[in-house]
């Protein structure tokens, strides 16, 4: 594989993502958890996914995420000039060596600290460090997993869209850019495309990042189908990177109208 020039991508992945869109492409990124994941496998792992297509990576996770191992996970994607951006779950979890940071609100916790209280704190370090950040409306539904229980997340039921809806539009009010729909790591159930799709349709302008549960290429479709401009994979990258290239190869073939 021919290695992509390292072009440094701090202060362009607002656009990178918004040319893929324009584009008609369905982005992918993957997702490495500095708690899970085998550093001595980074590289390896990191290079396959890039040969299969995948547009990016987030790194974070939710429990035992030391910044040393941070850093060094960043600064080892960093090599295939693709965007490296922080998928935070505290402000333990903010490093200079990334492009860019998710900078996500969890509209649905009942806990101010994971609205606000933790994006007080973290936007001064972010503004010193000259991270691009990405404003994210973050919006745990159905299984939720561990960021549903570390982040007291009032969490909606997969089923209902009416609610789904009202948050993202709520949240696009306020200005934020992104909006995660978060089944929660592992989850046994992916976000229904219902609620995928009556977002992308209703919300304009914002773009629709899609994690938790995707396992195989049929649900990634699905979900890219169903309007996702972003699909994320973690767990199955860490379980059956084969799966994972096929899911990536299966996105990154479809074109938008
Ligand atoms: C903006 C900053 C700096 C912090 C706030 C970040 C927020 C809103 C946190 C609250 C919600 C939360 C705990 C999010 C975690 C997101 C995340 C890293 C999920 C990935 O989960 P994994 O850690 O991979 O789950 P498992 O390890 O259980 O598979
Ligand atoms: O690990 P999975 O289940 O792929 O989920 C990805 C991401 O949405 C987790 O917060
Ligand atoms: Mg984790």
């Amino acid at each position: 594989m021919r290695r992509r020039k390292k072009m440094r991508m701090k202060g362009k992945v607002k656009n990178y993502i918004r040319e893929l869109v324009d584009e008609g492409k369905v982005i992918h990124l993957s997702l490495f958890d500095p708690d899970k994941v085998d550093e001595s496998q980074v590289y390896t792992i990191g290079k396959k996914l890039v040969e299969a297509g995948t547009d990016g990576f987030l790194i974070g996770g939710t429990l035992g995420v030391s910044q040393e191992k941070l850093d060094r996970i960043i600064s080892t994607l960093e090599e295939f000039g693709l965007p490296t951006i922080i998928f935070p779950s505290n402000v333990n979890l903010i490093s200079s060596k990334a492009d860019a940071i998710l900078f996500m609100s969890l509209l649905n916790s009942d806990d101010l600290y994971y609205v606000v209280g933790a994006q007080l704190v973290a936007a001064p370090i972010i503004k010193k460090l000259g991270l691009e950040v990405l404003p994210t409306a973050y919006l745990i539904i159905g299984h939720g997993g561990t960021a549903a229980h570390v982040g007291k997340a009032r969490v909606i039921p997969y089923d209902n869209v009416e609610l789904i809806l009202a948050y993202s539009l709520m949240a696009r009010y306020m200005g934020m850019e992104y909006i995660y729909l978060e089944a929660g790591s592992g989850a046994p159930k992916t976000v229904d495309p219902i609620a995928v799709k009556v977002v992308k349709n209703n919300v304009n302008g914002a773009i629709v990042i899609v994690g938790g549960g995707i396992r195989d290429e049929e649900s990634g479709k699905l979900l890219a189908n169903a309007g996702a401009d972003i699909i994320v994979t973690g767990n199955i990258i860490e379980q059956d990177s084969e799966k994972a290239l096929k899911i990536i190869k299966g996105i990154k073939s479809m074109r938008r109208s």
